[in-house]
């Protein structure tokens, strides 16, 4: 699924209004349509409803929902603010429709205006301004804006909170933002949707279809994608009835140290349950024992180090390598780390340890085995780029070090982000906060591990990954629940999640 930025959304409206072809007064009533089924379907005609409306068609489509609401019998105040006498014609025809009904007490605001009561019972709809918006609310809109939110009554954004930019809201004016309970979006997410400080002012987030033009949104570039099961399913090769594990790959995992054993065992798992032919595991001796017991299906090899990795080991046998889950930072592994990537032709899935050294070293990056895949969680992602000040400028700066490395990376979050060196992001929809918990990450490391080694190319190996790591999280939520699993179940339940989506 597409995500599109504001301005395309625009053209988007124009093309389907063009091609379908509908005239735009009857794409606002199907709006319309479909945000009053999604409102009345939760709020029944009790509810005293007061809805916002702003000058652009955000508000026209506020007013056309006052008047299918009014047509239910709900009971309706609505506020229309036209602060400079100018509304958008598809605004226009709806304000005469709607000051025609007698149900509706209509009020239009230009100058003065007196707050309405809102009472917990209340419904507030939002629709001040969506996808126009063109900079931060301030002046009389951001006192009704302020007002609204302190009041006790639930909040419905239409399209998108008022006084949210569909993107970078960096230098937006917080406390000018509505925060709504839910948000009912036309058509596409926002991107704005997938960071996690604007969940305060999205709330709940649903998409309403509208039927914008197919061929269109086809037409239409961008950057940012949502991942969706038919396309992993698509991607997923079916094993050919004579196949052997030579078929399969030998990967090489590089973890591990005193103390850390831990990580690559979740790690190593995670990749023999993710379909790889063979593992070899690299480790300190003293984790030697604990691996040889704890995963027979695995090869172990020693460093020559007791405690951590030290010494750099062949890498020509294997077809992908993984490095990093509790390897732990001293100068003797840092130097061998250095070495170790120096030297590989494989693709590498460089995670944790491997990356905070990286960030020391940073030169290293850039000479990175062709195909590999960083999988840094937000903060060791800054370490690699510096301080960011949100999601969005986040994105940007990985965006950045993806195309300066020419790697892939894997920024883990909420919705993960799959970015591209040419600055595609993909973002997933599996997972749930019952994943933030140790060890998650060195699973995810091992799933990707097992795809490379796989043959899978590069971006396919993070896309399939990153949502077969949230799906078998989401398997383990629903036998566990979110506060009692552990990275372990998430590994349990891969083989649920591969069956998901390949059968
Ligand atoms: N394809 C769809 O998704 C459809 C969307 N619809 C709805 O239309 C809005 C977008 O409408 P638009 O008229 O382009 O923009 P707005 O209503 O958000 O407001 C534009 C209006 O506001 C002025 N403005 C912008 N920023 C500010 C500001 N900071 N302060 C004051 N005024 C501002 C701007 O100059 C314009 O005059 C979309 O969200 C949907 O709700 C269609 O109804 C159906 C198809
Ligand atoms: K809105």
């Amino acid at each position: 699924m597409k995500i599109f930025p504001s301005s395309s959304i625009k053209k988007l409206d124009a093309y389907t209004i063009e091609n379908e072809p509908i005239a735009s007064i009857d794409l606002m009533e199907r709006a319309a349509t479909a945000l009053t089924k999604a409102i009345t379907d939760r709020w029944n005609t009790e509810t005293p409803v007061t809805i916002f409306a702003g000058p652009g068609n955000n508000g026209g489509d506020a007013l056309a929902v006052a008047r299918m609401m009014a047509e239910k019998g709900y009971k309706l105040e609505v506020y229309l603010f036209n602060p400079k006498g100018e509304l958008s014609p598809d605004c226009q025809t709806n304000k005469e429709l709607v000051e025609m009904m007698e149900e509706v007490a209509f009020h239009e605001i230009s100058t003065q205006f007196v707050p309405p009561v809102l009472t917990p019972d209340h419904l507030v709809i939002d629709g001040l301004f969506g996808s126009g918006l063109n900079k931060p609310l301030s002046g009389g809109f951001a006192a009704v804006v302020k007002y609204i939110n302190s009041s006790p009554a639930m909040v419905v954004a239409i399209d998108i909170p008022s006084g949210l930019m569909g993107e970078e809201n960096t230098f937006n004016v917080k406390t000018n933002i509505i925060r709504a309970d839910v948000t009912f979006s036309l058509q596409l997410p926002k991107l704005a949707f997938l960071f996690a400080e604007n969940t305060e002012f999205v709330g709940e987030w649903e998409l309403l279809d509208i039927q914008l033009s197919e061929d269109g949104i086809e037409e239409t570039e961008t950057n940012y994608e949502m991942l969706e099961i038919e396309e992993i399913r698509s991607l997923i090769k079916p094993r050919k009835q004579f196949a052997h594990k030579g078929n399969f790959g030998h990967a090489l995992l590089i973890a591990g140290s005193k103390g850390m054993a831990g990580a690559s065992v979740l790690a190593a798992r995670a990749c023999l349950r993710s379909g790889v032919g063979l593992l070899t595991v690299h480790a300190p001796m003293c984790n030697n024992d604990i691996l040889q017991t704890s995963i027979p299906e695995a090869i172990v090899e020693t460093d020559a180090n007791e405690t951590c990795f030290a010494v750099p080991t062949d890498t020509d046998d294997y077809q992908a390598v993984g490095i990093g889950p509790g390897l732990g930072r001293n100068e003797e592994t840092e130097a061998a780390l250095l070495e170790q990537l120096e030297h590989c032709q494989a693709p590498v899935v460089v995670d944790a340890d491997a990356l905070n050294i990286l960030a020391n070293h940073r030169h290293a990056l850039t000479h990175l085995p062709k195909g590999s895949i960083l999988t840094p969680h937000p903060k060791e992602l800054e370490r690699l780029t510096g301080k960011c000040q949100d999601s969005y400028e986040r994105l940007m700066k990985a965006c950045e070090l993806a195309h300066a490395a020419h790697v892939h990376i894997v920024l883990k979050g909420a919705y993960s982000a799959i970015i591209t060196p040419e600055g595609k992001c993909f973002f997933n929809p599996t997972g749930n906060p019952g994943m933030a918990t140790g060890g998650s990450g060195d699973v995810l490391t091992g799933v990707i591990l097992a795809l490379l080694a796989q043959g899978y190319p590069t971006e396919e190996a993070a896309k399939i990954g990153t949502y077969i790591h949230g799906l078998a999280g989401d398997v383990a939520q629903k036998k566990q629940g979110m506060i009692g699993m552990i990275a372990s179940d998430i590994i349990t339940c891969l083989p649920t999640a591969w069956r998901l989506v390949s059968e």
